[in-house]
Parts: C-alpha cells; structure tokens; sequence
C-alpha cells in the first residue's frame, strides 16, 4: 500500500515548527539509573547512562527485549521517575510558546533538570514542548481524525495555527481522512494521524516508541521518511525506539542498549550493521562493551 506520506516530501513546512538550536544537546542523560523494586527484587533496568542526543537529528534506540529501551525513553520524556543521576533539557526548546507560566529554573547551560520538576511541571513541559507516537496509535477511538489531531491545544485551551494544520494534514495525505473515525481508517492512516497529532502542538522534541511496529512495510517507509524529512527541513529532534533495523537505518544515528547500558552508538546506521550488532547482543546474552562498542 502506497500513501501520500510515502512520496511527499515535508517541504513548504521549513520555519513552521519550533525547533531549537543545532548542535546544543536536546535532551542529556548523566549517570542515570532506573531500578524496578527494592532489595533482591530490583531489577536494574537503567545502570548508568550518560548520553546527549543533539538538537535537529533523528536517534534511534534499539536493543534486545528488555535491555532498557522504553525505561530510557520514558525518563528521557519526563514519563517516569529515575533512581538516580539526571536528564537535562535545553531551555531555548521549552521557550517558544507564550504563556508558559510554569518554567522550572534554568541553569548556567541553559537546561532545565527534569528530575527536580513536579508533576504538573511535566506535564506542563510534555503537552506544550514534546511530541509522543506509539506503536498503537493512541487515538480516541470517538473522536474524528481532525478531532484527535487537535485535542493536545483543546486541553491546553490553544486556538489551532489553521495554516500549520492545513500544511500538516497535506503532507501526510490525510486531506480526504479528516472526519473519518479512527476504526474507519488504516493502521498507516492512523498513524499519520497520530504524527500530526504530535506535531500540531510544534513540539521541540518528537518521542516515538516502535512507531511502525503495527504497520506494513509500505506504511512503515512512509512513517519513516516522514520524520527523517522533518528533522532535515524542519530541524526537528526525534528519539524513536525501535527493535527494527530497517527503521533504524532512516535514523541519523542509532544507539544499542544491552541489560541497561550503552553498549554501541552508531551514526548513519545501516540494516546490515544494526542487525550484526543485534545478533551479537542475542548470542552475548549480557553485554560486554568491548566486543560491541564501535
Ligand atoms: N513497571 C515495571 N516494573 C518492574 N519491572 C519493569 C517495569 N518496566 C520494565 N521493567 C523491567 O525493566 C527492564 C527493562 O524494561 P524495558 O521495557 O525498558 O525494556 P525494552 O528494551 O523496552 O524491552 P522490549 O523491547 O521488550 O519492550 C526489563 O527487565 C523489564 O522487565
């Protein structure tokens, strides 16, 4: 199945988006760990990242079952609680909106600590400032497809951006789609919807978590080269979990997470080289850095 998404291209979109500065580090792990339960029961799912991922680029995060991957992106996301250690956010990505009555202190970088904010800070910071895709869409399965693509600015009380509405809904193809329900679209349809929905709010930072992991592969390409096009004309950042290797070779660079580490960090990643480094793992059972590391 081809859609519209597989062949447009995210052009006319440039300056549209919020994005921030090049180079600066988006988002930053230091000595972050996450443990499950206490005592013989915990599982150490995060046992001491420290990684920046770099404003205006696309990252995977792969890595086999249960070595870490969602842990590390729902930390990242402000989602979850950490153990110990910090995730750093640039300042200049939470800044673009008015009305943001509830910035957390900046410090001399110019970040902000997810791990000091509250709960209503976070969720302040990830309605406004984050975008989030899912492998299951996520939409309300009562609301139409324009109602779904809006509802992070009704929450928020934000009159649309009708402009940036229309040009998103373009260059997805959902023009025809807008007033279908969810049941009543495809699992590539839905989750172009699901992007637009991400991306109406013109978030800093786009989180997706095996966002082709219900698609086809015709579906899946045109997901893929839609957020590869919105990092390169929109200086977009998105962080994409993925155990897919063809997803991760759309990325700029993938990371590859083993019993909650770091164990390899690759840029322009390719299938072959990202499926050599996942059989490795699989074989390894546990990690060790240096066969791995690049
Ligand atoms: N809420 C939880 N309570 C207890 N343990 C958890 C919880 N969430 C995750 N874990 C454990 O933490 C470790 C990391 O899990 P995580 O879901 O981050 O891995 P993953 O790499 O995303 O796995 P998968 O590819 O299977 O989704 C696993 O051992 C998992 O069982």
């Amino acid at each position: 199945m081809q859609n519209k998404a597989d062949t447009s291209s995210s052009q006319g979109l440039i300056d549209r988006a919020g994005p921030g500065v090049v180079g600066q580090p988006a988002v930053s792990a230091r000595q972050l760990t996450k443990d499950y339960g206490q005592g013989s029961n915990a599982v150490h799912a995060l046992r001491g990242i420290d990684v920046n991922f770099e404003q205006g680029r696309f990252t995977a995060i792969m890595g086999p079952s249960g070595s870490g991957k969602s842990t590390l992106m729902h930390v990242l996301a402000g989602l979850d609680t950490v153990t110990s250690g910090h995730v750093y956010m640039a300042a200049d990505l939470l800044h673009s909106k008015s009305g943001d009555r509830h910035h957390p202190s900046i410090d001399q970088a110019g970040r902000v600590d997810l791990t000091r904010m509250d709960d209503r800070q976070l969720t302040l910071i990830r309605r406004r400032h984050l975008g989030f895709i899912f492998q299951s869409f996520n939409l309300l399965p009562m609301f139409t497809a324009k109602q779904n693509i809006l509802m992070p600015l009704v929450l928020d009380g934000v009159r649309p951006d009708s402009s940036w509405m229309e040009q998103l809904v373009e260059t997805l193809g959902l023009s025809e789609r807008l007033d279908h329900l969810p049941g009543e679209l495809s699992g590539g349809q839905q989750q172009r919807v699901a992007i637009a929905r991400a991306l109406i709010t013109k978030p800093g930072l786009v989180f997706a978590d095996e966002p082709t992991g219900n698609l086809d592969l015709a579906s899946s390409t045109g997901v893929l080269k839609f957020l590869r096009d919105s990092v390169r004309e929109l200086n977009q950042t998105v962080i994409m979990v993925t155990h897919d290797a063809y997803a991760a070779s759309y990325a700029d660079r993938a990371l590859v997470l083993a019993d909650g580490r770091i164990v390899a960090d690759r840029q322009n990643p390719t299938v072959k080289a990202m499926n050599d480094l996942l059989a490795e793992q699989v074989s390894a059972g546990t990690a060790d850095d240096s066969q791995v590391q690049d």
